[in-house]
């Protein structure tokens, strides 16, 4: 059992499929810290895990770590930091942020600089064991402590390291905001499966299976996607029909401007909140 002491600042959605994540994975739940304001969110974590540690306060939760994760949002990232970085410097924890577009050299400043930060970029399924996260390291973050990120992050999925920071901005726009597009997707399937005449919850199984082993299959397979994508083709047949459609439509143009849509809102955040 892995027992370092995190401390979460904030208990959110992020860092509840954190917890559950971890806990699924074997983390010592007395080990976990969640400081949240909000009793609503606190009462989430308690309800789901009973031995995980809750408080309205930052300060008590950061007393006991040796990893600080910072699960606020972007937009309030500053002011949730600056208070603690007294208690931070006495302390030297090693500083995980998961937020989105918030540069590490700007955390390190607000906790009152010289700190190991490294930042992640989690998604929603760490939930389920399946997350997957890039991580990315300042300049002070040792051997160990880079171990140290990764097996957090890798208890909760599988985990990339990037070799710049700007690379995290495309990080967040595929796979940090990926599993709302494929929910989307599974949305739609769902929808025009009913339309189609299918009850709704046959549409929405069927969909929900599909999108499942498609993944696995690509997950587990030698083979690129295009290539299993040709696989279920048949000439002449219904398939090809479906993907002109879609081709047609510009769904591969229309991912682009998305995933840039992302980045740029990412790179947008960094430059107003890292003036703070
Ligand atoms: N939701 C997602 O899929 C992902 C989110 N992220 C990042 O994770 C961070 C959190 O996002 P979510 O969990 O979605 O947001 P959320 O709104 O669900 O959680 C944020 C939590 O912070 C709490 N909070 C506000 N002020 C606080 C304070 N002073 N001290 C402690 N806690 C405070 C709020 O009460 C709330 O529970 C964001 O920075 C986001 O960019 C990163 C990857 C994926
Ligand atoms: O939408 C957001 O800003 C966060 C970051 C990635 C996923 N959710």
């Amino acid at each position: 059992m892995l027992n370092e002491n995190i401390a979460f600042i904030g208990a959110g959605n992020m860092a509840r499929s954190l917890i559950g994540g971890l806990v699924a994975d074997g983390w010592d739940p007395c080990a976990l810290w969640a400081a949240d304001p909000n009793e609503d969110q606190r009462s989430l974590v308690s309800q789901q895990w009973p031995k995980v540690h809750v408080t309205p306060t930052n300060e008590e939760a950061i007393a006991h770590c040796e990893v600080l994760v910072l699960a606020v949002k972007p937009q309030v990232m500053a002011q949730v930091a600056r208070p603690l970085a007294a208690q931070v410097q006495a302390r030297k924890p090693l500083v995980v942020s998961i937020a989105a577009g918030v540069p590490s050299e700007a955390i390190e400043r607000w906790l009152g600089g010289d700190l190991a930060v490294v930042r992640g970029m989690p998604n929603t399924p760490a939930l389920v064991g399946s997350g997957a996260t890039g991580l990315v390291a300042n300049a002070r973050v040792n051997e160990q402590q880079r171990d140290l990120a990764e097996s957090l992050m890798r208890a909760v999925g599988m985990t990339v390291w990037l070799t710049d920071e700007t690379q995290i901005d495309a990080v967040t726009a595929l796979s940090g905001s990926g599993p709302a597009y494929l929910f989307l997707f599974i949305e739609a399937l769902e929808d025009a499966g009913t339309q189609l005449g299918l009850p709704r919850e046959t549409a929405r199984l069927l969909a929900l299976q599909t999108a499942f082993g498609a993944a696995r299959l690509a997950l587990e397979s030698d083979e690129d996607a295009a290539t299993l994508r040709a696989r279920v083709t048949s000439r002449g047949g219904t398939t090809e029909q479906a993907l002109a459609v879609l081709e047609a439509g510009g769904l591969r143009d229309l991912m682009q401007q998305a995933l840039t849509a992302a980045r740029n809102r990412s790179h947008a955040l960094a430059d107003q909140l890292g003036r703070d």
